[in-house]
């Protein structure tokens, strides 16, 4: 059965990840464009955790600890190299009903974290349902290469739209969206107000447009 994308906030929510390798790390800077604050438990740091705006605990755990379970985390990560350690993490989070990733166990998630593409408020979360991430990779890159990095700068100004584009029509609507998008191709430090000037220039040459 597939998982449904449900689109969260973290903002000033607490996450714990439990390891301090590159997998845990690399799960860390994903969540880390979300506003969430990270706690991070691990024996040991790669180079990398340095640079993230993480507290970072070094101790040997068993995944028991009652100051691992003191915070009410919004999501646990368990993503040590221990398979009996991420287990724990799993069970005690599951226990306090806090949604939990295992990094090494599909089957001891409650959630898939999922390879990301991010334009600002524009996310897209891939996952296969746990069967196959080197394939959801593949996924990402692909619509990393689709999706244009100017495309972060079109909710703030399309969010001003969105009557006139009710109005224009769908077919009008995707023209406006691929105007701006153009525009911020050739030069991608236009400001909103120039955005917006182009917006009011589109409908004003959009025949039929009442
Ligand atoms: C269930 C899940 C749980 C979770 O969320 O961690 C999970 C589980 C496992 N991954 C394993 C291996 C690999 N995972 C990757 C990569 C990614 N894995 C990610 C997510 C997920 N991985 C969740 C399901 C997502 C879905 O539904 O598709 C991504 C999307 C997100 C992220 O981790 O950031 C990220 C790509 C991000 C990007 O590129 O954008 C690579 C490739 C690489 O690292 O280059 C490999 C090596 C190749 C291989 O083994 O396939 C293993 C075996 C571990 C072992 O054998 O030691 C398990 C355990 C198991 O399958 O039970
Ligand atoms: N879901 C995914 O995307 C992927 C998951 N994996 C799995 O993720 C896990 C981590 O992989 P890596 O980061 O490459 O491993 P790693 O060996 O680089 O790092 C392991 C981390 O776990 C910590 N650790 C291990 N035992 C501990 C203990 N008892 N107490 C405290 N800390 C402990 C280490 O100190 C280290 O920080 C592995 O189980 C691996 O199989 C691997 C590839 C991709």
């Amino acid at each position: 059965m597939p998982y449904f994308p449900l689109f969260v906030s973290l903002a000033d929510r607490d996450v714990l990840i439990v390891g301090g390798g590159a997998v845990a790390l690399r799960k860390a800077r994903s969540l880390s464009a979300f506003g969430c604050r990270i706690t991070a438990a691990a024996a040991a740091f790669c180079p990398g955790w340095e640079t993230l705006n993480a507290v970072c605990r070094t101790a040997a755990l068993t995944g028991g600890e009652p100051w691992l379970w003191g915070t009410p985390w919004a999501l646990v990560i368990a993503a040590a190299g221990d398979r009996a350690l991420n287990l724990r993490v799993s069970d005690e989070a599951r226990t306090r009903g806090i949604p939990v990733n295992t990094a090494d166990d599909a089957r001891a998630c409650t959630f898939y974290f999922p390879a990301l593409v991010r334009r600002g408020d524009v996310v897209v979360g891939v996952c296969s349902g746990g069967k196959a991430p080197f394939y959801t990779k593949l996924l990402r890159k692909e619509l990393e290469a689709a999706i244009p990095p100017g495309d972060g700068a079109l909710p703030d100004v399309l969010e001003t739209q969105r009557e006139a584009a009710r109005r224009g029509g769908e077919e009008a609507a995707d023209r406006l969206i691929r105007t701006l998008r153009t525009a911020l191709d050739r030069d991608p430090d236009l400001s909103a107000s120039q955005l917006q000037a182009l917006c009011e220039k589109f409908w004003q040459q959009t025949e039929n447009y009442k």
